[in-house]
């Protein structure tokens, strides 16, 4: 059961007929509960959104929008403070990096359709034959988020206890509860929370801490049910008085309460009622029974007193009535806080800058309580700003802007903002200014993430398979595992693919097979560097080797291919495969059937740190590799570097492959559209992708064509959100000349290049630092994303200035031999024996002299 909700049901709100507006979706009738349910169309996504964002108390929305009609309507909910949004399950995969906040509707009880966080079974008949297995089913299987909404008729309180049961939420019906305010709904309203409750006291009474609406205790209270159904019936704040029956706050002294939310703690044992408080609570001199207010709500209480009667000519009321003063206090304190360096001073400074905001925000009739609902609402978006300062501030410090008023912020708005790549002229900027643009998206500091990594390998080293699945059970929920490991040969039933996947992954098999192939020596080298003096080199495949196949917000099958088929060619003897698991346990079928191709004699079934770990030190069945490769997180990769810095775990790592990036050189025989499209296939991989244009000597027209497939081809796709997120640290580098777009390329070392420009293959020779480089109009960089036979493992961050993508090398070592004549010792002895004097290591001289005394001895006879 999912705690964090205010009650442990959801009430299914009936939209109001008509759908003139959302009004009759009154505050009183979602937000006491905390905890609407309600059904989403396309025709009133916008108005739904709107009544989120507007009555921005902290309730959860939860939405059924399988029956909206675009994905943009799906997220502005997810924006506007929805906490879920179910959607039909064929569309789930378009929304892989919003987490649990996105999940399936099904009307089938099917748990095996529980995808990684959750599902929402409609029209649940739990008097329907097999339900009671069901309800086994889904309480072992222990699935997180869990709803079920029941068929009409139901009898509500036998559905509730069958939910508790089957460790499921229930969404009940408004109808007879919110919506139908008579006795009996209100009843029953009480009766299913007192359902849920437990008191350890002999009166059957509940704790009940009250709060105002900023969350700091007012005092403690009582509940009982008729507490409950007379504070839901007048919406107030009604207790238990454990002596006099029940107690309406305020009836008698005037400081009453009007009741916001109630909720109930994690363990059900415990109310809580949020109140908008008249007056005070204590019954002493004080506003609550711990003390009057401090800090901030202090402040804010005051402010508003003074509001309602400052004496005339106060400073305080002086704020309130002139704008211009109040605006420059504001400018001039969060100066002073911006010049602050001493903590002392800093805290000195936030504190008269956070009482001029709080003046402003007070004097507009804003609430303390409205700004922290807005703060709560942003850490519910779902797509971002850039955090980048705007217009004259950066301009005024120097440093990266937001796009520029023509080209708004796509994070502003989310829907229907233009899609459009920041643009530099290489010849107005200094070389300094220009690798400022082109600077990658900031990434978590190596430090924090080795913080959270480092404890997670010590964990596996001493815990092995527990702790491996521990981990699993965390981070993929796939609590039903119980072994870490699929072991060869894997089961037919673990592959099944239709027909044009397997042919399409057997295809690519072959493509990359022919061309890592083609990378082996024909044979040994061999070379005499003195007459006698033969010195050689052979290479042999590094024995085992683990591939870490990345599973967090994509599956990539064509990852585990790149990593797989060359690990095959260099005649590795242990393959060993590791990809984070689905919910339920089980691997993709196409990572499952290119396991089985590459002759993989194992499958960890774990993604993360933990991974990482196990095939780093081996577990009691995991097997211990000499060499982890594959591109993954940035847990992933500090988890690798971690794990290679360790003398004893003995394991080589490839290199630091990170987001994907691309950058394409376009001159004016290029394709707008087939220039957008290259950007786009890199832009959509996550929002910390990057992607590049450098356009060599385009018109404004050029240019402007190229910006309008960018955007129109991005509105058509199913990740444009995510392509909106990178897009944001996208840039457009105009230059003069090839030889200019050359040596910014190089500077920048992309990941991958893309060549659209007239006699591209004559351009390569000028290529220094690239992962991979597709050539000329027909080579998109998605065919060595997956078929063309190059490989996609490749250096990002710049780091394609000193480390090559994977290729058959990475899976091989490179082993020197030397093999002397007499002669050959004798050319060379006296070279060696030499240095070796030089360095004072005698017994290095000495090696050469016996060898050489015994072939003249030799020679004399
Ligand atoms: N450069 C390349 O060649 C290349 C190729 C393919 C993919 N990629 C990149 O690989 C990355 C894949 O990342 P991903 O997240 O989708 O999958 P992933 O498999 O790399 O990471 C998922 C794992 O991260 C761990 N994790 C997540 N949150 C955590 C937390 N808070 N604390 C500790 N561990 C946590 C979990 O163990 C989870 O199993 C992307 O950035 C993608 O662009 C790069
Ligand atoms: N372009 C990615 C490497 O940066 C690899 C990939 C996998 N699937 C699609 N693309
Ligand atoms: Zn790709």
């Amino acid at each position: 059961m999912e705690t964090e909700l205010p009650l442990p049901f959801l009430v299914s709100v009936a939209i109001p007929p008509g759908l003139a507006n959302l009004e009759g979706l009154s505050r009183e009738e979602v937000s006491i509960l905390g905890n609407p349910f309600i059904e989403a169309s396309s025709q009133i996504q916008e108005k739904l959104a709107r009544f989120f964002s507007r009555h921005n108390y902290e309730f959860h929305a939860h939405v059924d929008a399988s029956r909206l009609e675009s994905q943009e309507d799906v997220i502005a909910l997810l924006n506007r403070g929805a906490r879920k949004v179910f959607v039909a399950p064929e569309s789930l995969s378009a929304y892989g990096d919003f987490g649990t906040r996105v999940l399936p509707v099904v009307s089938k009880p099917d748990v095996t359709a529980a995808s990684k966080g959750g599902l929402l079974i409609k029209d649940f008949d739990p008097t329907a034959a097999g339900s009671d297995k069901f309800s086994e089913q889904a309480r072992s299987a222990k699935i997180r988020n869990l709803f079920l909404k029941p068929v009409a008729g139901t009898n509500l309180e036998a559905f509730v206890e069958f939910a508790r049961k089957s460790n499921a939420i229930p969404i009940l019906p408004s109808t007879g509860l919110t919506t139908d305010k008579s006795d009996s709904s209100r009843m029953l309203l009480s009766k299913l929370i007192t359902t849920y409750w437990t008191s350890d006291r002999q009166d059957g009474l509940v704790p009940t801490v009250v709060t105002d609406e900023a969350g700091i205790a007012l005092g403690l209270a009582y509940s009982g049910e008729a507490s409950i159904l007379e504070a839901l019936r007048t919406q107030k704040g009604v207790y238990q008085s454990r002596k006099r029956g029940l107690w309406v706050k305020g009836a008698s002294s005037g400081d009453t309460q009007e009741l916001v939310r109630l909720s109930l703690d994690c363990d059900s044992d415990t109310l809580k009622f949020v109140v908008k408080q008249t007056g005070r609570f204590c019954h002493l001199e004080q506003f609550g029974c711990f003390g009057d207010m401090k800090g901030i709500s202090a402040l804010a209480q005051t402010l508003k007193s003074r509001k309602q009667s400052a004496p005339e000519g106060s400073y305080t009321a002086r704020l309130f009535s002139d704008e211009k003063l109040l605006r420059a206090k504001i400018m001039e304190e969060a100066e002073e806080l911006c010049d602050a360096k001493s903590p002392e001073d800093v805290a000195f400074e936030a504190a008269d800058l956070i009482y001029f905001a709080l003046t402003k925000a007070i004097g507009s009739g804003v609430t303390l309580a409205d700004i922290e609902a807005n703060l709560d609402a942003k850490s519910l978006k779902v797509t971002r700003r850039t955090g980048n300062a705007k217009g004259k501030w950066a301009e005024k410090e120097g440093i990266k802007t937001d796009a520029a008023p023509a080209t708004p912020a796509p994070e502003a708005k989310p829907s229907n903002g233009r899609i459009q790549m920041e643009r530099i002229d290489s010849t107005k900027v200094s070389e300094a200014q220009l690798l400022e643009k082109l600077k990658r998206p900031s990434q978590k500091s190596p430090d924090a993430i080795l913080k959270i990594v480092t404890p997670i390998i010590d964990e596996v080293r001493k815990g092995g398979d527990k702790a491996v699945l521990s981990y699993t059970h965390k981070f993929e929920k796939a609590t039903s595992l119980s072994s870490p490991v699929l072991k060869a040969p894997f089961p037919k039933e673990l592959m099944k693919l239709d027909a044009e996947t397997i042919k399409a992954i057997d295809t690519s098999f072959e493509n990359i097979k022919k061309f890592h192939s083609a990378q082996k020596e024909d044979k040994p080298l061999s070379v005499e560097t003195m007459p006698g003096v033969v010195c050689g080199r052979f290479s042999r495949p590094i024995e085992r080797v683990g591939l870490y196949v990345p599973g967090g917000t994509a599956v990539l099958p064509s990852t585990a291919l790149m990593l797989g088929v060359p690990a095959m060619v260099a005649g590795c003897e242990k393959i060993v495969l590791a990809s984070p698991p689905r919910a339920d346990g089980s691997i993709t079928p196409e990572i499952v059937y290119v396991a089985h191709k590459v002759g993989a004699e194992s499958i960890v079934l774990a993604g993360g740190a933990q991974a990482v770990a196990a095939m780093a030190y081996g577990t009691e069945s995991v097997t211990k590799v000499d060499k982890i490769l594959g591109p993954g997180n940035q847990f992933v990769t500090a988890a690798k570097m971690h794990v290679s810095n360790d003398t004893n775990a003995g394991v080589g790592i490839d290199m630091p492959a990170g987001p994907s990036e691309v950058l394409v050189i376009a001159d004016k025989h290029a394709n707008p559209a087939f220039v957008a499209s290259d950007l786009l296939s890199q832009a959509e991989h996550g929002v910390d992708s990057q992607v590049i244009l450098i356009a060599v000597d385009l018109t404004e027209d050029q240019l402007k064509a190229i910006d309008d497939e960018v955007h129109n081809q991005a509105m058509a796709l199913p990740r444009v959100e995510i392509v909106r997120g990178s897009i944001a640290h996208s840039v457009t580098v105009l230059a003069k000349t090839i030889d200019e777009a050359m040596r910014i390329s190089n500077e920048y070392a992309p990941e991958h290049l893309i060549l659209q420009i007239n006699d591209a293959p004559k351009a390569v020779d000028k290529v220094m630092n690239a992962g991979s480089v597709f050539i000329g109009e027909w080579t998109p960089e998605s065919v060595g994303d997956y078929s063309a036979g190059v490989n996609h493992s490749l250096p990002t961050y710049g780091f394609a200035k000193q480390y090559s993508g994977v290729n058959l090398g990475s899976f091989m070592k490179h082993i020197t031999c030397s093999n002397l004549t007499a002669e050959g010792l004798q050319n060379v002895g006296s070279a060696v024996m030499q240095l070796a004097k030089v360095e004072e290591l005698e017994a290095h001289r000495r090696a050469v002299e016996i060898r050489i005394k015994c072939i003249n001895e030799k020679q004399r006879t």
